[in-house]
């Protein structure tokens, strides 16, 4: 299937990459971080690249590399430059694979800017992607994952699930119930995060992902 999956999160640090490592690695897909900003710590596209265990996904390379840690408008804003949302859909369509998926990950949450006019959302709406959503289970996360789908019904973006992040939490079944979206599954808190956690969980993610992406 070449699907073009868009995995955004409820908020920043949720765990965006380590469920696009499942995810990627459940479907054999490329992944691809388009833009991303803060590069002390290391970039996702490392992250997610030394997560894989299978050998047919490529991590292809980042659109912009952007030293701040802000969101892409302001990091890009830093290094006067402008985050082009044609050049990404031109690249995206360079890098999709003919037979397999694409895995994206936005930086942040559903409408951090991309640029001083359009969003991440503008973003997946230019992509014509199916969208992922990453909620980190935590006192506070209902609130936030129904800010993100509200837009995302508003918006009618294809949205394949959720993908809850930590221990369980009640919350996962009123997010779920609130937003009418369906649970493709939960990551687990992990210790440590390597690529044995990663193909375990991949495997437990691949039948729903299959199901809900038919
Ligand atoms: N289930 C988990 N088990 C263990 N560590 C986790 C888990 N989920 C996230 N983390 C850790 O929490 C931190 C933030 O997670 P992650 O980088 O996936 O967030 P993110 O949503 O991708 O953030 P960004 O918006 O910067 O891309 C990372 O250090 C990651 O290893
Ligand atoms: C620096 C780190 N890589 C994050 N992906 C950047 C997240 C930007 C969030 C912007 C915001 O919502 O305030
Ligand atoms: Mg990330």
């Amino acid at each position: 299937m070449s699907e073009r999956i868009f995995i955004t999160g409820i908020g920043t640090g949720v765990g965006k990459t380590i469920s696009a490592a499942c995810v990627t690695e459940a479907l054999q897909a490329d992944y691809w971080k388009p833009v991303q900003t803060g590069l002390l710590e290391g970039t996702d596209t490392d992250t997610v690249g030394s997560l894989l265990s299978n050998n047919v996904s490529v991590c292809h390379p980042e659109a912009w590399l952007l030293q701040a840690p802000a969101s892409p408008h302001l990091a890009a804003r830093l290094e006067n430059k402008n985050i082009d949302i044609d050049r990404i859909v031109a690249l995206s369509k360079q890098y999709q694979p003919r037979n397999r998926a694409l895995v994206m990950e936005g930086a942040g949450g559903l409408l951090v800017p991309i640029n001083e006019t359009l969003s991440t959302l503008d973003l997946i709406l230019a992509l014509n992607a199916k969208v992922l959503v990453v909620a980190q289970n935590y006192l506070g996360s209902i609130n936030h994952a129904m800010l993100t789908a509200r837009v995302l019904q508003h918006t009618g973006v294809p949205v394949i699930g959720w993908v809850f992040n930590g221990d369980y939490h009640t919350n996962e079944d009123d997010i779920v119930r609130w937003s009418g979206y369906p649970k493709v599954g939960r990551i687990p808190q992990a210790d440590p995060v390597n690529k044995a956690f990663v193909q375990q969980q991949a495997q437990l993610l691949s039948a729903s992902l299959h199901t809900l992406m038919a």
